[in-house]
């Protein structure tokens, strides 16, 4: 058994055509094709087309940054689920903090996502965590479940099947001060439960990832939680000697 079932590199707005082709040369060399931990590499959409050319095996998954909800039509510089999934897109992330913070992803958009992208029989991965001020003011539950209610709040059981939870708190993001194990694996503990309550047996299936900050170096530690399933990786999903060790740190 793997210590955890899916690990998401998120690129954000870096990378190239030449990163994306080494990249998945050192994950085809390092990551056994039919080991049981997921691997998905989300770099921007200009990069897809490349990542699908030489990633399109077993073991190796592509993602989206984000997704328009509607399914064309007048909306410039957007793009679409059936865009996506031209390029073999199986993951969609969506709702990081970075999108709610400055570009307008409110709960209500976020949610019209997460159905778009799960209707769509994509999986959605819906981020959720709360800021430096909520987490000293002792809310990050409070947080956490309201941002999961108003994404969940359109979803069946069917469509729960295809989401996924990333845990990223967002004093956590970028900064090197990770919560420490203990910290995250309660929030997923109560993300888990919220999941059973809502989605009943399907809850217990769905994949919860702790983001933020981690590392080559502590990913064991956050992957040995009960009830942390993987990774959302950022800035250490862009170097390939580290992206390699976290996934080798997933796979046990
Ligand atoms: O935002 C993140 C992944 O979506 C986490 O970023 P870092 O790993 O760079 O902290």
């Amino acid at each position: 058994m793997a210590n955890a079932s899916l690990v998401i590199g998120n690129w954000k707005m870096n990378g190239s055509q030449a990163l994306t082709r080494s990249m998945a040369d050192a994950l085809r060399a390092a990551v056994p094709s039919c080991g049981d931990t997921k691997v998905v590499v989300c770099p921007p959409y200009t990069l897809l087309a490349e990542l699908t050319r030489h990633c399109y095996y077993d073991g190796i998954a592509v993602g989206a940054q984000n997704v328009n909800a509607n399914e064309n039509g007048a909306h410039t510089g957007e793009v679409s689920l059936t865009m996506l999934k031209e390029l073999a897109v199986e993951y969609v992330i969506v709702g990081h903090s970075e999108r709610r913070a400055m570009y307008g992803d409110d709960n209500s958009a976020v949610a019209a996502k997460v159905t778009a992208v799960t209707q769509a029989k994509l999986n959605a991965v819906l981020c959720v965590g709360e800021d430096k001020q909520q987490y000293d003011a002792g809310n990050t539950w409070q947080v956490v479940e309201q941002q999961l209610q108003a994404a969940c709040a359109e979803l069946t059981p069917e469509q729960a099947a295809k989401l996924v939870v990333a845990y990223e708190p967002i004093w956590a993001i970028g900064t090197g001060e990770t919560a420490t194990p203990a910290q995250a694996e309660e929030v997923h503990a109560n993300i888990r439960q919220w999941l059973v309550k809502r989605f009943a047996a399907i809850g217990e299936k769905i994949e919860i990832l702790y983001g933020g900050s981690v590392k080559a170096d502590n990913a064991a530690e956050l992957f040995a939680q009960q009830h942390i399933d993987g990774g959302l990786i950022g800035g250490a999903s862009l170097k390939e000697d580290q992206f390699v060790a976290i996934v080798q740190a997933a796979q046990g």
